[in-house]
């Protein structure tokens, strides 16, 4: 009945139960011990019947009929009692099962490079981790044991036909062979093929569906409908017609088994009693065993779902193991066996090339720069040149196919992970807040800071404005449900944040391209704080913004074109001569716009500096 692939699946979710392993055993055990003593009243009703049949009509001589009648009560009790501690017991393996799931995907990905968030998107994780954990609960807690139980039943089966009568015993036992071998093909390829494809809609549902929650304000700009969105539309689709499938298609076998093992006793019972009581001897004693089987065959059809569900849910319950394993077993970064350490706060790339999984182009080509401790070096170039690429290395979200990044003389593979995030204050544009208190926010950096260390860290980002509207200053709440803050006014409290971590190199992505004149100028201010002693890789998305740096670095198509200072690569008259024109040209636009002489002009840079 049970494949080795599903033992499989449930050995190795056992794996995650530890030390309560043992108690999904008992818990079974007790399950198969309950089922036993379900079938005492059965045979009560036996002797009741056999007793009745014998004095009939003279009923009152019946006198052993309340002692049977309190026999199967104490038989019942027992059964429940016991099937309610095995439940304990599987509930104490399922329940730790589940969590120890989580626990250890939630605890993986901590150890997995940053790169992989980028890869797998967040609703998917939060289906995987909690979805798939829960759904192994139902099968260790509930389904295994009635399993144990079924399984019980078939082989007490076998008892009853030394006990009673083999063949009234067998009508009934082929009614279980029919719902067996429905069980089993249900369970075949095909049955796990549609589980696989069941899950994986499924998936695909939560994740398209969390990124459409996300998107939704920008629909409403847009006055889109959610035809609009059609990737969660398909998504929503392909699962209405696997739910369809499964209600027309799949559900066909199992009605089958519930149908065959429901009328059992009618379809075989009954023919079978119809054929042999003619010839019968002992009219009485037939009788009574005809009672007990007819009365007994009404457990069967239960036992026999409950063994249908225990097939359906190891199924999930496989699926669900492997998309759980896929997170724990995900590759981690890569430690060195001896650490390096530090020797000052430059930045090196050396001869670098990096190919993100399934792209056919490199991102980034045998590139090659490097930044002096203590000064600022920007990156600039058209959108999709590989600056955010070239930022991402630093930190390790990837690392890199060929050459080394090296950080204070070492490679980043090389150094301490933690030495690495200490050194290093990461300022990206995905960086969100949390939705927790502007203070909170600010020492997220450094967890022992005091408030009053937060103040000097908000007051350097130029943030003072910020603190001050907000109704309960420091200890106002943001987000959702709390007060919202501007993309710039966020952007000066993720520097903040830098600051107060005060890491000697700090790597930003520089997002003024959307603050207004007067955030830009904060943004700025708060910059040239952050930057003042530190050495700075900086992903530059407004020109206006690198003049002032050390090195400006111009990289497309993955390579480094051009580097220099903004004086030095004017004087190349290259790429960055180009963009600087195309800047300056979209600067004049806005100018002569705004004193009402509107052109036709391009508001973009024809370049399209990123
Ligand atoms: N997660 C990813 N998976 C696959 N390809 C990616 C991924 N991220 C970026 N790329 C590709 O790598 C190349 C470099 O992208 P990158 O984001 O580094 O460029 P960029 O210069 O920072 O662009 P922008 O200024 O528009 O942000 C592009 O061709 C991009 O399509």
């Amino acid at each position: 009945m049970k494949g080795k692939k599903e033992r499989g699946s449930i050995s190795q979710l056992l794996d995650y139960a530890g030390e309560r392993r043992p108690f999904a055993y008992l818990g079974c055990a007790l399950s198969a011990i309950s089922m036993l003593l379900g079938m005492g009243p059965y045979i009560c009703i036996w002797f009741v019947a056999k007793e009745l049949l014998a004095v009939a009509p003279q009923w009152e001589m019946a006198a052993g009929c309340t002692q049977y009648g309190w026999l199967a009560l104490l038989f019942s009790a027992a059964s429940l009692i016991v099937y309610l501690i095995a439940l304990l017991c599987t509930h104490l393996a399922a329940f730790k099962t589940a969590s120890n799931m989580r626990r250890r995907s939630a605890e993986h990905l901590l150890e997995v490079p940053l790169g992989y968030f980028e890869s797998h998107a967040s609703g998917a994780l939060r289906r995987t981790i909690d979805g798939c954990a829960g759904e192994t609960e139902t099968l260790l807690a509930h389904n295994l044991p009635d399993a144990a139980g079924s399984i019980t039943l078939i082989l007490g089966m076998f008892v009853t036909f030394a006990i009673f009568d083999w063949r009234l015993g067998l009508a009934c036992f082929v009614s279980i062979v029919i719902s067996l071998i429905g069980i089993s093909m249900m369970m075949g390829g095909t049955g796990a093929a549609f589980m696989q494809r069941y899950e994986d809609s499924l998936v695909a549902m939560n994740k398209t569906g969390t990124e459409y929650v996300r998107g939704i304000p920008v629909l409403k700009v847009f006055q889109q409908t959610v035809f609009s969105f059609r990737v969660f539309h398909e998504s929503i689709n392909a699962y209405s017609e696997i739910a369809r499938e499964y209600a027309v298609d799949y559900c066909r076998v199992p009605q089958s088994v519930a149908v065959t093992a429901i009328n059992g006793v009618v379809i075989f019972l009954i023919p079978t009693v119809l054929f042999l009581a003619p010839d019968e001897q002992d009219l009485g004693l037939f009788l009574a065993n005809l009672t007990f089987y007819a009365v007994f065959s009404a457990i069967i059809p239960t036992s026999m779902l409950r063994l249908m569900f225990l097939g359906k849910m190891t199924q999930m319950a496989g699926v669900s193991l492997e998309r759980v394993s896929a997170v724990v077993h995900a590759p981690v970064l890569s430690q060195a066996a001896h650490t390096e350490t530090m020797q000052d706060n430059g930045i090196v790339f050396d001869h670098v090339s990096y190919t993100y999984e399934g792209a056919t182009n490199p991102a980034l080509s045998d590139l090659s720069f490097e930044i002096e401790p203590a000064s600022t070096v920007a990156l600039v170039g058209p959108s999709g040149g590989g600056k955010t690429t070239c930022a991402s290395l630093v930190p390790r979200f990837w690392d890199p196919d060929e050459g080394r990044v090296l950080v204070g003389g070492a490679d980043v593979r090389n150094l301490d992970q933690s030495q690495l995030m200490d050194s290093v204050a990461f300022v990206f544009q995905g960086n969100r807040l949390f939705r927790t208190s502007l203070l909170e926010n600010v020492r997220a950096a450094k967890p022992g800071a005091t408030r009053e260390e937060v103040v000097q860290a908000l007051s350097a980002a130029r943030c003072e404005d910020i603190v001050a509207k907000l109704p309960d200053g420091l200890d106002t709440p943001l987000g959702a449900g709390g007060a919202h803050l501007s993309g710039g006014e966020i952007q000066r409290v993720l520097l903040a944040r830098a600051i107060l971590k005060d890491a000697p190199i700090v790597v930003l992505d520089e997002a003024t391209a959307f603050a207004d004149p007067e955030n830009e100028l904060l943004i700025q201010e708060a910059m040239s704080k952050l930057a003042a002693g530190r050495t700075v890789l900086m992903i530059a998305h407004r020109l206006s913004t690198v003049v002032r740096a050390d090195k400006i670095i111009v990289i497309d198509q993955g390579r480094v074109r051009e580097s220099g200072s903004h004086h030095e690569l004017l004087a190349q008259d290259g790429l960055y001569a180009r963009m600087w024109a195309d800047y300056e040209r979209a600067a004049t636009w806005r100018i002569a716009r705004s004193s009402k002489q509107a052109t036709t002009q391009p508001v973009q840079p024809a370049g399209g500096v990123a």
